[in-house]
């Protein structure tokens, strides 16, 4: 598959803006948006906190794995997968086979500044005090090393990311 039809893979800690930046950029790029979470709401007809009660973490994982192994095979679409779909190496590297790979980068001060927007729809963050988020926010960090393209997304609106995104990939 040429780069020019490869699908491109958006990544990042939760909250970043993956989905947000994803529909913005399929629409400038005319292509298809795919949003992981999204789909796996829909297979289980309800909400990712009460999949993840009902029937645990794992069941998540297992389903994430089988529809990003089989979405990211198809090309020129915009898929964003969730913050912790590259936990899982047999994905990573799908991704990176298959597609163009771009991780938004976000500090933890400014990634702060989102938390309320977000906390009540992402069960890996609930219970957890602002510490242990801190925690977690630099442990991931390891799992978004491997990628094609990289953009720092601190004091920039999704317009300005997705511009810039735009600017290195066309
Ligand atoms: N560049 C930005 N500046 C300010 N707010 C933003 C920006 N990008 C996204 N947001 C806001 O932050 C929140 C989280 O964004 P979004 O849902 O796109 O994150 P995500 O990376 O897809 O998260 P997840 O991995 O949990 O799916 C949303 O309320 C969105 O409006
Ligand atoms: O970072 C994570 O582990 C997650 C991020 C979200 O996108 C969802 O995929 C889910 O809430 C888990
Ligand atoms: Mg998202």
């Amino acid at each position: 598959m040429s780069n020019k039809n490869k699908s491109i893979v958006l990544i990042g800690f939760m909250g970043v803006g993956k989905t947000t930046v994803s529909k913005r950029l399929s629409e400038k790029l005319n292509r298809e948006f795919i949003d992981i979470d999204e789909e796996i709401e829909k297979e289980f007809n309800i909400p990712i906190p009460e999949i993840f009660q009902k029937f645990g973490e794992k069941v998540f994982r297992d389903k994430e794995k089988e529809l990003i192994t089989r979405i990211t095979k198809q090309e020129s679409k915009i898929i964003s997968v969730g913050g912790g779909a590259f936990l899982q190496n047999d994905i990573k590297n799908e991704c990176l086979t298959n597609c163009t790979v771009i991780y938004l980068n976000i500090s933890f001060e400014n990634w702060k500044d989102r938390l309320s927007l977000i906390i009540d729809s992402r069960p890996v963050l609930q219970g957890k005090t602002i510490e242990e988020m801190e925690g977690l926010f630099n442990k991931r960090k390891a799992i978004y090393s491997d990628h094609h393209l990289q953009i720092e997304v601190d004091h920039k609106n999704p317009e300005e990311v997705v511009n810039e995104i735009l600017l290195k990939v066309e």
